[in-house]
């Protein structure tokens, strides 16, 4: 019964993961630089260090973009009105995925701009 109910968890949880790709742009483009990114760092033959560092960087904008798409989902339920809190609450969420990408990119210049340079030059 309890593992029927894990099962169950995880199946809202997949569903959850394939409505945000399916409907959010964003998140697709998140997901295949996050594929693109991992097949590079790779062929570059990163460390468990810096693939630990990747990995959290690209889970932390996945994470924000979907915690993003729940509030906006969670205050469309409640009014589609404008609302200065609706706003307040949007802009606040935008800004976590903000970060996370700004924090996204800073690692990823801290990890590639050595190992390109030395390639190209
Ligand atoms: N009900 C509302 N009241 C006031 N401002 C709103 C409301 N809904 C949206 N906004 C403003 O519009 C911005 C965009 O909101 P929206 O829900 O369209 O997000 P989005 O990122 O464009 O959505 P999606 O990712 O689904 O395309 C919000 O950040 C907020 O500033």
């Amino acid at each position: 019964m309890k593992v029927r109910k894990l099962i169950h968890s995880f199946k809202y949880a997949i569903s959850g993961i394939i409505y945000t790709l399916k409907t959010q742009r964003n998140m697709r483009i998140h997901c295949i630089v996050a594929v693109l990114i991992l097949i590079i760092s790779l062929l570059l033959k990163f460390n468990r260090f810096e693939l630990l560092i990747l990995c959290f960087s690209i889970s932390l904008v996945i994470v924000t973009e979907m915690i993003n798409t729940a509030i906006e989902k969670s205050i469309d339920i409640y009014t589609k009105e404008y609302h200065p809190l609706a706003e307040t609450a949007k802009n606040v969420a935008a800004g976590a995925v903000l970060i996370s990408a700004i924090n996204a990119v800073i690692v990823a210049y801290l990890l590639f701009f050595d190992r390109i340079t030395q390639y190209i030059f």
